[in-house]
């Protein structure tokens, strides 16, 4: 049976971060399912339409390949905006469901574990994880985070600009009635604020090693 860590929490906690780095160091696949929303609310934006519109982004969705998923083109503020449109309707996420249960049970590679991160893996994709996290930091140290990554790729975004779609979109997460970002009762809460890469990563280590023995 697949060992299955669920990481959830807001955007530009360090989830991703995280999560690559543990499913490297238990030789897990991972998952950013956060990358399924963008391509989703991206390849609806490429089409020219409106990301709230829901028949197009369920068409999106029913059409998502994995495999085709343009890293760069998700990665932009834009598609991350797209992504949390898109991710508000149920029926775009139901169309999702499957594939994030089934590479969770059923990890690529016939590798051990699965690390998926998002806003509802421990509460609705994995609710039997075996380890959940929820990763926050405050608002204004994860818009600085997240602003640097947007400068270093060129985006001349001001941080005011980032701090502002940071809070609006953890209001969307937060606030939708399907699938809310929320911390599952059973997670750990780690919080990054004041927590270097190094050290978030030996604390879910000290968490998932202890749940292992
Ligand atoms: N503990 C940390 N200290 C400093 N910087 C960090 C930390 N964790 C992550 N970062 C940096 O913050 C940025 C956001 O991290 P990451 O992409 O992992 O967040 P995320 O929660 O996965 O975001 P999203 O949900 O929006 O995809 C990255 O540039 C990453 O290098
Ligand atoms: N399990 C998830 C993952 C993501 N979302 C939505 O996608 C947006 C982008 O996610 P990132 O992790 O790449 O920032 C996010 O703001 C959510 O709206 C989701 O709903 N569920």
């Amino acid at each position: 049976m697949s060992f299955v860590v669920a990481i959830d929490g807001p955007a530009a906690s360090g989830k991703g971060t995280l999560a690559r780095r543990l499913a490297r160091h238990y030789g897990f696949a991972y998952l950013d399912t956060g990358s399924l929303y963008r391509a989703v609310g991206q390849a609806v934006r490429d089409a020219g339409s409106d990301p709230a519109d829901e028949t197009a982004a369920l068409a999106a969705a029913r059409a998502l390949d994995i495999n085709r998923i343009n890293e760069k083109a998700i990665r932009t503020r834009e598609a991350g905006e797209a992504a949390s449109l898109v991710a508000v309707m149920a029926p775009v996420r139901a169309a999702i469901l499957d594939f994030q249960r089934d590479f969770a049970a059923n990890p690529p590679g016939g590798q051990k574990g699965a690390v998926l991160d998002g806003r509802d893996i421990g509460t609705v994709v994995c609710p039997d994880a075996n380890v959940k996290l929820f990763v926050t930091a405050s608002p204004e140290v994860r818009a600085h985070r997240r602003w640097l990554e947007l400068k270093g790729s060129g985006s001349a975004v001001s941080e005011a600009q980032v701090l502002e779609d940071t809070r609006e979109r953890d209001a969307r997460d937060a606030g939708r009635a399907a699938s809310p970002m929320k911390q599952a009762a059973d997670a750990h809460l780690l919080d990054t604020t004041n927590l270097s890469i190094e050290a978030a990563f030996g604390e879910a280590v000290r968490i998932i090693d202890k749940s292992m023995s």
